[in-house]
């Protein structure tokens, strides 16, 4: 067996010296839900603890004799949001007072900064959403124009339209086999960032108006209809926009499953009834769909140029 020698020994250098230095996980996303009865509300957080002090030693001798890990600070960033967050300079507060208290001997300084994104409870069909929301401000809307000789054809879109709900969808019944390890869940959260796009059969529409249904039928499907799997969702997205829409003969989406998963908070003597959750960037869920007016075919001089769809 061989082993490996890990006892701390000086790098010397002739000419270089340590002036500075910290470290710490950054861009920990966390998403905190508190019910108050049905009504749900979202906190989304996303933290970076770096920590300052006596770190020298780490570096030039290779002994983490004061190295608090990265791991640890992103696991304490999930633990202080266990009983609330408060506002990004609270947290921030808490968690630096809180890493210099634990480790005095270490910690002199460091950095915490925390990035709040805003949500706007959705309105569906029948007012104000109990726990489905949209985030603000990321949205973007799109129309493009193609012509050929006479031909003229319009698609339009929108992309970055982020949605989440903290209940009301479920994933159950698929194949379960040697590689399965997800658990069914009858309650998750369930977030994406739609992008959806639709050709029009006519070159005169109420664009805005039809453009401000499309976008209510999206957050009103989303909210109030419980889900099966985000493909179940995007199904009764598009089918309605169609069902809605004399002038839309195609709708394409392409939805990323944003997953969501809950942090397991008992290695610190913390339980965790549905409250903290890991908001993970990537990987995601790929999700497509291309829905059609029964009797049409999407036309090759609308979509050519039509970007993101797979
Ligand atoms: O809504 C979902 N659709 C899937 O296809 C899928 N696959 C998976 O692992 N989770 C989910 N969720």
């Amino acid at each position: 067996m061989s082993t490996v020698d890990t006892t701390p020994r000086e790098l010397p250098s002739e000419h270089a010296q340590l002036r500075t230095a910290s470290h710490g996980k950054a861009e920990v996303h966390l998403v905190r839900v508190e019910r108050e009865g049905p009504v749900h509300h979202i906190s989304d957080y996303t933290v970076s603890s770096a920590i300052r002090g006596d770190l020298d030693r780490i570096y030039t001798h290779g002994d983490n004799a004061t190295c608090v890990p990265t791991d640890t600070q992103k696991n304490l960033t999930f633990s202080l949001a266990r009983d609330g967050v408060g506002t990004p300079e609270e947290f921030g507060l808490k968690f630096g007072r809180f890493m210099a208290a634990e480790w005095p001997q270490i910690v002199t300084g460091g950095r915490w900064q925390v990035m709040k994104v805003e949500w706007d409870r959705i309105v569906g069909d029948q007012g104000p959403h109990d726990f489905s929301f949209v985030r603000r401000g990321k949205e973007e809307r799109h129309a493009v124009v193609q012509a050929d000789g006479g031909d003229l054809r319009v698609v339009a879109g929108l992309k970055e339209l982020t949605v989440l709900k903290s209940s009301g969808s479920a994933f159950v019944g698929y194949p379960k086999g040697t590689y399965t390890t997800l658990p069914e869940t009858t309650d998750r959260i369930m977030s994406t960032d739609v992008s959806a796009w639709w050709e029009y059969n006519t070159l005169e529409a109420d664009w805005d108006g039809i453009f401000a249904s499309v976008r209510h039928i999206i957050l009103a499907e989303f909210a109030e209809r419980f889900s099966m799997a985000l493909q179940n969702t995007m199904w009764a997205i598009s089918s309605r926009i169609i069902d809605t829409h004399p002038e839309i003969n195609t709708v394409r989406m392409q939805c990323p499953n944003n997953h969501h998963f809950v942090v397991d908070l008992e290695p610190f003597g913390q339980d965790n009834p549905n409250v903290v959750f890991y908001a993970a960037d990537r990987p995601f869920g790929d999700i497509t769909a291309e829905v059609v007016r029964t009797g049409t075919t999407p036309s090759d001089l609308a979509w050519g140029t039509i970007p993101s769809f797979s």
